[in-house]
């Protein structure tokens, strides 16, 4: 396998003073999408803001061979590291057009493939973002990120909360994301997941309880319950309708 985009090990984080990632060792591969996954909150999202310094960490992390876990936010964004947030948070009273613009940061943004990605937010440009659908300001939040050549994706719950035919536009729109540019998911739809993945990397109170490739997680019943705590309602051998969340 080639060279790792990112390189985590022994990481841990805290927030005011509580640990809330322990001692967390993964990598993430230069192509294709990993999943970061576990029950709510086991840290996932406490490990993306570790990842880019949004909180206290400490613990090796290294991207593309240079060593970041000493750097500050913006040098890590600089270096090439795209983040979405959980929730989207774009600028409610700025345009669509105004939220893309404030975000670039290449010499040469990638405004056609923007476009290209996303029609809809395209045509929609003058509107202002805060009166956008939650499936239109996730696109809004995806195409700030991606408007950078980026060497690495962090993008944390990206379908949350969001219509099923939304989640199926967003999905779309991060496999084809996927094809320029490696990419760290924290998602808990099992469909999303399973469309997307290659690798998976689950948590659990703050640590790594394991990893591997998505199918060893995904054909093994036994284990999304045990991991994730849900019912694969994609089972064919499950009759129930149940829930993915
Ligand atoms: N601002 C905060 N102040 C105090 N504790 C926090 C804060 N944010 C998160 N935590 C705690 O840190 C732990 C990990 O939270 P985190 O949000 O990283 O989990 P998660 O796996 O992303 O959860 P979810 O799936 O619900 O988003 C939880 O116990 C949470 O209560």
């Amino acid at each position: 396998m080639s060279e790792p985009i990112l390189r985590v090990a022994g990481l841990f984080g805290r927030i005011g003073g509580q640990q809330v990632v322990e001692d967390v060792s993964f990598d993430v591969p230069a192509t294709g999408v990993t999943a970061l996954l576990g029950r709510n909150g086991v840290g996932k999202t406490s490990t993306i803001k570790s990842i880019l310094g949004l909180i206290d960490r400490s613990g090796g992390m290294h991207l593309g061979g240079t060593r970041i876990d000493r750097m500050p936010t913006h040098r890590i964004v600089q270096l090439g590291v795209g983040y979405v947030p959980e929730d989207r948070e774009v600028f409610g009273s700025l345009t669509v057009a105004e939220n893309l613009r404030l975000a670039e940061r290449d010499a040469a943004p990638r405004r056609e493939f923007i476009q290209r990605l996303f029609p809809d937010i395209h045509d929609r440009r003058a509107q202002r973002a805060g009166t956008l659908s939650g499936g239109q300001q996730q696109m809004v939040s995806l195409a700030r990120a991606l408007v950078n050549e980026n060497r690495l994706l962090l993008v944390d719950e990206p379908t949350k909360g969001l219509a099923p035919r939304i989640v199926d536009e967003v999905a779309e729109a991060l496999a084809e994301a996927a094809r320029t540019v490696p990419i760290l998911l924290v998602e808990q739809n099992l469909h999303v997941i399973r469309r997307l993945a290659e690798r998976v990397v689950v948590l659990s109170g703050g640590r790594v309880v394991f990893t591997g490739e998505a199918s060893d997680l995904l054909d093994d019943e036994d284990r999304i319950q045990r991991f994730l705590g849900v019912h694969d309602a994609t089972d064919p051998h499950d009759t129930a309708a149940g829930s993915t969340r």
